[in-house]
Formats: C-alpha cells, sequence, structure tokens
C-alpha cells in the first residue's frame, strides 16, 4: 500500500457515562480507516492552549444533570468561556460538534449547542451542521449520528483528498476472519488490583497476517444459562425458526402485500431481501445483550404498552416520563440493570420479540489492540484483556460483559498496525519511547512486542528482514532505543501504593527522553485518559526546557509540533 501523509483529526468528547465516549472511538476508528490520524481524549486532558494550532477537531459532548457538561469537560469549557479570549482565536480551526441528550428534558442538548455557539464565536468555522443524538428516537442517538458521520466524512475528504493514486477505503466492517480459541494467561501479580489476562491465539494455518497495533473484535456469547432464563420468561420455543428482517423493510412488504390485496400465511414465500433466518435461541444469545449494556430508556416506554399487572405497568409509565429521568436513571443505568435483570423485574411484561429487538440494547463487538508482534511471534496473535468487575452503589456484583462470557468468537481486523508499523518501525531511525499503564490497549507488554519487532526489522527495510534473521539484522541504535524505552516504561510496572508515576521517570532521565527525540525518536503514550495525556505533555515540555534549554513557550511549541509532525501518539482510555 503506498504511505500516505495523514491528516491529524483530533477527536475531544466530554462523557459522564460513556456514551459520548462510544461515539468519539467509533469517530476515530473510521478516520484511521479513512486514513486520517486522529487523537482522541476526554476535553479536559486536552491542554486548551494548543487548540489554536488545531487544523481539524470533532468534538462529541452529551448533556448531563439540567443541563450541565459532563464531569471531564468542565474544565475545557470553563477555560473556553472566559471572557478575555480575541474574537479569532480559533480561527484557523474548522470543527464539527456531535450532541448527545434527551428531548424529554428541558435543556435539551445544551452542552453541544452552547460548545457549538462558543467555538464559532472565538472564530472557528464549522465543517458541518451540528448532529443531535436524541435518547427518545427509538433506534437512539445513533439514528441521527449515522447519516451525520457520513456528512463528516464527505465534508472531510472534499478539503482533504487523498493524493492521486491513493483508492479512498471502503469503511468495511465485514472484513472479518474468525479464529480458533485462544489460550489465556494472567500477566499481572496476583496482588495487583488490575487482573489483566494475555490471550493469544494461534494462527497456524489461517494464512492470516496482521501487524502490531491492528485490531482484533471480540463478539461476546451470553452464557447459556441466561439465554434459556431469557427464553422462558419470553415464553419462546428455542428451536423456532423465525426471520428477522429490518423493519422498514418489512413495512415496504406488508404495503406491497396490501395494494395487492394478497397476504402470505407464513411470509416464507416472500423471502426477497430477508436478512437471516436463525432459531430463536440464536436470536437471543446472538443478537440481544441479555447481561451487558443497561436498557435505553425507549425500552422502559416499550415494555409499558405490553404489560399486565397495573402496579407494574404505573412504574414503567413513571420512568418513561420526565419526571421518572432521574429515578430511572438511578435504577438502571447507575446500577447497570441488565436486560435479563429487567424482564424479571417487570415479570408481567410480554414484549413481542420484534419490539425487543427495536427496543433492547443489542450485542457489539469490544475492539482490542493487537498486544504482539508477527516478527517476534510469528503465527500468534494476543490481546491483553482486563478483567472487569466493580460494585454498584447499592452492592451489587457486576462484571464486564467480556468477564462475565464463558466464550466468545474472536475475529481480527486490520486497522491502525498500519500507522504504527509505517510511522514507527519502518522508517529510517525507528526509535520509539514509549509510556505504558496498565492499559487494556497499547501496554508494556504490547510495547515490549513492538521494540522486539523493531530490533528484527532492518530499519527502511522491514519488508526484507524475517525472524530468523532479526537479531542480526537489529541495529545499536534500535536496541538503545528498546533498553531506553523499557527502562522509562518500567516506571509503570510499580508495586500497589507506590507513588512513582512516569511523570517522575520521564523527569528523573529527562537528558536521556531529550537525548531521543532529538534523534528522531516517536512517542506513544498510554494509558487513563483522565490526567495522564496531559501530565505527560507537561512533563516532556519541563524534559525540553531543562535539558534542551528552551524557553516555555519553545518547549510547549516543541512539543505540539511532535505531534502535527506524527510523531506523538496518545491511546487513552477511561
Ligand atoms: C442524570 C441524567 C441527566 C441528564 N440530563 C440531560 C439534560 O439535561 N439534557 C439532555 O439533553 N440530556 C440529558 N440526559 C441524557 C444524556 O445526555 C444521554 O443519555 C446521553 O446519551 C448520555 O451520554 P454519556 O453516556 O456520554 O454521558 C441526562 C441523562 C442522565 C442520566
Amino acid at each position: 500500500m503506498q504511505e500516505v501523509d495523514k491528516t491529524r483529526l483530533l477527536i475531544l468528547y466530554g462523557s459522564q457515562t460513556g456514551n459520548a465516549q462510544d461515539v468519539a472511538e467509533r469517530v476515530a476508528r473510521e478516520a484511521r480507516l479513512l486514513l486520517f490520524a486522529p487523537s482522541i481524549m476526554p476535553m479536559d486532558a486536552y491542554p486548551l492552549q494548543h487548540l489554536p494550532d488545531e487544523k481539524l477537531v470533532v468534538l462529541v459532548t452529551a448533556t448531563t444533570g439540567q443541563g450541565d457538561p459532563p464531569d471531564n469537560m468542565r474544565k475545557f469549557w470553563r477555560m473556553l468561556l472566559r471572557k478575555n479570549l480575541p474574537g479569532d482565536l480559533l480561527a484557523g480551526l474548522q470543527y464539527a460538534v456531535f450532541g448527545l441528550g434527551d428531548s424529554g428534558y428541558v435543556k435539551y442538548n445544551v452542552a453541544a449547542k452552547k460548545l457549538d455557539r462558543r467555538l464559532a464565536a472565538l472564530g472557528a468555522e464549522p465543517l458541518l451542521e451540528r448532529g443531535l443524538g436524541d435518547d427518545q428516537h427509538p433506534s437512539g442517538y445513533e439514528a441521527s449520528l449515522d447519516p451525520w458521520l457520513q456528512q463528516l466524512w464527505a465534508v472531510l475528504r472534499q478539503r482533504c483528498p487523498l493524493p492521486p493514486g491513493v483508492q479512498q477505503p471502503v469503511l468495511d466492517e465485514a472484513a472479518l476472519l474468525q479464529l480458533g480459541p485462544p489460550k489465556y494467561k494472567r500477566v499481572t501479580a496476583a496482588d495487583h488490583f488490575q487482573d489483566t489476562r494475555h490471550i493469544e491465539f494461534d494462527l497456524q494455518g489461517s494464512g492470516f497476517d496482521y501487524q502490531p497495533g491492528d485490531l482484533l473484535a471480540v463478539f461476546p456469547r451470553t452464557p447459556a444459562a441466561d439465554v434459556e432464563a431469557a427464553l422462558l420468561r419470553l415464553g419462546l420455543d428455542g428451536d423456532a425458526w423465525l426471520r428477522v428482517e429490518p423493519a422498514e423493510q418489512q413495512q415496504q412488504q406488508q404495503q406491497q402485500q396490501q395494494d395487492n390485496g394478497t397476504q402470505h400465511a407464513n411470509g416464507s414465500s416472500s423471502a426477497a431481501g430477508a436478512v437471516c433466518e436463525a432459531t430463536a435461541r440464536a436470536i437471543v444469545q446472538g443478537v440481544l445483550d441479555l447481561s451487558g449494556c443497561s436498557p435505553r430508556r425507549y425500552l422502559f416506554q416499550v415494555l409499558s404498552h405490553f404489560v399486565s399487572n397495573a402496579m407494574q405497568q404505573k412504574r414503567l409509565q413513571y420512568f418513561a416520563t420526565a419526571e421518572g429521568r432521574d429515578d430511572l436513571y438511578r435504577y438502571n443505568q447507575r446500577e447497570r440493570r441488565s436486560l435479563l435483570e429487567v424482564l424479571q423485574d417487570f415479570s408481567s411484561a410480554a414484549p413481542p420479540l420484534e419490539r425487543l429487538l427495536e427496543a433492547a440494547p443489542l450485542l457489539s463487538p469490544r475492539q482490542f489492540s493487537l498486544a504482539s508482534s508477527p516478527a517476534a511471534h510469528p503465527g500468534r496473535a494476543a490481546i491483553l484483556v482486563a478483567v472487569v468487575a466493580w460494585a454498584t452503589p447499592t452492592k451489587r456484583l457486576r462484571k464486564g460483559l467480556l468477564t462475565s462470557c464463558p466464550s466468545a468468537d474472536f475475529y481480527y481486523r486490520q486497522e491502525w498496525g498500519q500507522l504504527m508499523q509505517q510511522q514507527a518501525l519502518q522508517q529510517q531511525h525507528g526509535l520509539i519511547v514509549a509510556f505504558s499503564r496498565h492499559s487494556p490497549q497499547l501496554d508494556q507488554q504490547q510495547l515490549l512486542d513492538m521494540l522486539q519487532q523493531q530490533q528484527q526489522q532492518q530499519p527502511g527495510n522491514a519488508a526484507a528482514s524475517s525472524a530468523a534473521d532479526g537479531a542480526g539484522a537489529a541495529t545499536e541504535q534500535a536496541a538503545a532505543a528498546a533498553a531506553a524505552a523499557a527502562a522509562v516504561a518500567a516506571a509503570e510496572v510499580r508495586p500497589p501504593g507506590s507513588r512513582v508515576y512516569v511523570t517522575h521517570k520521564l523527569r528523573e532521565q529527562g537528558a536521556m527522553v531529550w537525548q531521543l527525540l532529538q534523534q528522531g525518536a516517536w512517542v506513544y503514550v498510554s494509558g487513563s485518559a483522565e490526567k495522564m495525556p496531559a501530565a505527560v505533555v507537561s512533563a516532556l515540555e519541563d524534559v525540553a526546557q531543562q535539558h534542551g534549554g528552551l524557553t516555555r513557550e519553545a518547549a510547549a511549541k516543541y512539543i505540539r509540533q511532535l505531534e502535527l509532525s506524527g510523531r506523538y501518539h496518545v491511546e487513552a482510555w477511561s
């Protein structure tokens, strides 16, 4: 594939319960596929003083409380509201805002609306009209997100065309390869607070290939006991065969049948365009998210139409009103109530399966950056998965969907490994400084694997090197970088209770860090999105001042330049 100079796209989000973050992550995934270079973080993790230097930014924000901005954008928002900011501060910036809200609230999507207005007032130019997602819509915020994203990519491609000869990639979620059962092992110490598993797949014979940093998608499967409980609860025969079609198509067909004056007794004779036929058990197991995400408010509204017990109906109707919103939040989202639990609590509700499929949460894949190098471990691919279990405010034990799943389907999808491969591993200097902090994404293990891969590749001629001649091909420079990077990264394997952070190590080893940067190092920052990205920027600015003799302003500009030239990457999670 031809190497492309990727256009940087900053993606900032403000999210209280995770939806806006999900949207921002989707924007970043699609951006990577479309050959942009996205950088994603919560608004409060972004150093606002750098915003005037950006060219393109997508901002995704929810509205919470009574029309308030989410907690992780409050600082950003306060600073943006300062009265003394000049009216042309953001004159070079083009932006797009997508808001998530609920039109049942009086202050519908106000955080997004105010953010949009404020950016325009500071001279930034909107790329397109702001998008507003509404929980009240039967399909949730995605109903407006899908067309908004399509428009966003069209406008961006128009303004940032690909070089001649480079084809526009297709957003293809379907190119998936199913892998065999994996092997597991715990990588964190038994007494460490986070149980992180290294999960490895055997690719031998699959004919499959990947690059470090590519993504593996995990499709969880609901435990059989929950599936049987749901079938029983819904009065469904698990072995009955059902046809699933998109609702619009169904309506069109019904309309056509009415127009023709015909009705098909079993519907099977007009199979044209049917999406799938499957048993009720397979649909309940593979489509409905019974034990993971909490249902949306719309489910409660739908259930209220199919409930026989008067008390339960009253409660469901109350949850669907504006006054019931906060109580619904306490019962549902805050407690991470699952679909199965809701169905069991409202035991007299008997919604038909097709209404449930419209309103209930559906299973979605979880994506992980691959944490292995094909050069160091040919024929194998690994991911790191954090075991997620916690107690809700009322002390109910909850588990992450994958953690509670006894089995899952694992698929591989190539994505931004190419970025790392091309930028960090194949280019001349091939140096990496990386900082890692118990990240389930780009972690210590992944860092070391990338370095192993780097050592096994002749810089600038990666394709020619192989695992067999790798050790000989390693340059002294790469080896030194590997040792240095590993030393810095080691700060993050810290004993429980230790207060030594990677920023301390960066300052402590400032001379070496500065030297590596001068040699053309690439910087990968991975860790908690909350404070870490901003803290690392500030530590590197200190290093540039102390060891590079730069002024405060020049140091900030230097780090900024690293980002703009694509040598500084952040992969943060919260
Ligand atoms: C406690 C609470 C308060 C909310 N307040 C508002 C509001 O004032 N205006 C609005 O449009 N949406 C409001 N919403 C709806 C959220 O914006 C919406 O559910 C959104 O998808 C949440 O995104 P997040 O998960 O990123 O925080 C509220 C939701 C909750 C749970």
